[in-house]
């Protein structure tokens, strides 16, 4: 079963293009977006909000076509901005008064539940606090309207380890029914480490990959040799390189088939989810 399925999705802005993207996330996992600064992650997660409209192609969320126009959808969706989209005015109780109008399915006893395991003080107003509190809050605003899908905008980023921990827990939990899921983006991949089923990837505006981490993590791998194993048909293979006067480090998305080629005379060892953003960002580009 799908819960998102992107086709083709194509923006234009001044300096940047997000390009043909098309994958889908599988209903009932975790998939964890990722990409370097600038690579279109949260322009993404605005389209899937309904709040920039492509300039091409289609998301469908849960069957409904998603778009400005059409907000019942986001009724099942719960949505954590990387921004503050609350009114810095506002206590968090009037801002939850608000927000929960919005909402067919509100339970008032779970969010009173999360405002006391994340410590949130009802009174304080939005303005004074910080960042992680607003994150914090946004968090219990969304998992108390039941929805079937929550799409998070950099959540882990200025949360304290231990609460960062609990949050991971937080969304293993969420999707046990196997009917809910998760899309978040993160430049922390040691959470995705931890949680994340699938990887969504996008570079530059345009999809690297969209795969089961596991698959993903067997098939690239890190080489390391002599310069003289290098030449113009083995630079082909690599993803990304650095070189050294004495050797080279590289990461190969196939990495059977340059066992197959280098044999012994090479090391090999799998990559982290972050060497394989660093050789895919940096590409041929980078040097030691
Ligand atoms: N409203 C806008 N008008 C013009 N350009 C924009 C607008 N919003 C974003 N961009 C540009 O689109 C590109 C992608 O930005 P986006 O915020 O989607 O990247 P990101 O992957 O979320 O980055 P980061 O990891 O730094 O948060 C950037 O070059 C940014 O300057």
């Amino acid at each position: 079963m799908t819960a998102i399925d992107v086709q083709g999705l194509s923006k234009r802005m001044s300096g940047f293009a997000l390009e043909q993207v098309s994958f889908s996330v599988p209903r009932g996992y975790i998939t964890g977006l990722i990409g370097p600064n600038g690579a279109g992650k949260s322009t993404f997660i605005k389209m899937l909000m309904g709040m920039v409209a492509p300039d091409q192609g289609s998301i469908t969320i849960h069957g409904e076509r998603a778009g400005i126009a059409g907000a019942a959808y986001r009724a099942n969706i719960g949505y954590v901005s990387d921004e503050n989209i609350y009114y810095d005015c506002l206590s968090l109780g009037q801002m939850k008064e608000i927000f929960k109008s919005f909402y067919p399915r509100w339970d008032e006893e779970i969010f009173k539940e999360y405002l006391d395991r994340f410590e949130l003080p009802v009174k304080k107003k939005i303005k004074d606090c910080s960042k992680g509190m607003k994150t914090k809050f946004a968090l219990a605003l969304a998992f108390s309207h039941h929805p079937d899908l929550l799409i998070m905008d950099e959540p882990t980023a200025g949360l304290d380890p231990v609460f960062r921990r609990e949050l991971l827990d937080l969304l293993a939990e969420f999707i046990q029914d196997e009917k809910r899921t998760v899309l978040f983006s993160t430049h922390l991949t040691t959470d995705l480490d931890k949680v994340a089923d699938y990887i969504t990837f996008i570079h530059r505006g345009k999809l690297v990959f969209s795969e089961t981490k596991d698959e993903i993590l067997e098939r690239h791998l890190i080489v390391k040799g002599s310069k003289e194993l290098l030449d113009a048909d083995t630079r082909k293979e690599f993803i990304g390189l650095r070189e050294t006067d004495f050797g080279f480090e590289g990461l190969t998305a196939d990495g059977s088939r340059l066992q197959s080629i280098f044999g012994s005379s090479a090391l090999y060892h799998q990559p982290t989810l972050e060497d394989i953003m660093y050789y895919t960002a940096k590409g041929g580009k980078a040097y030691a």
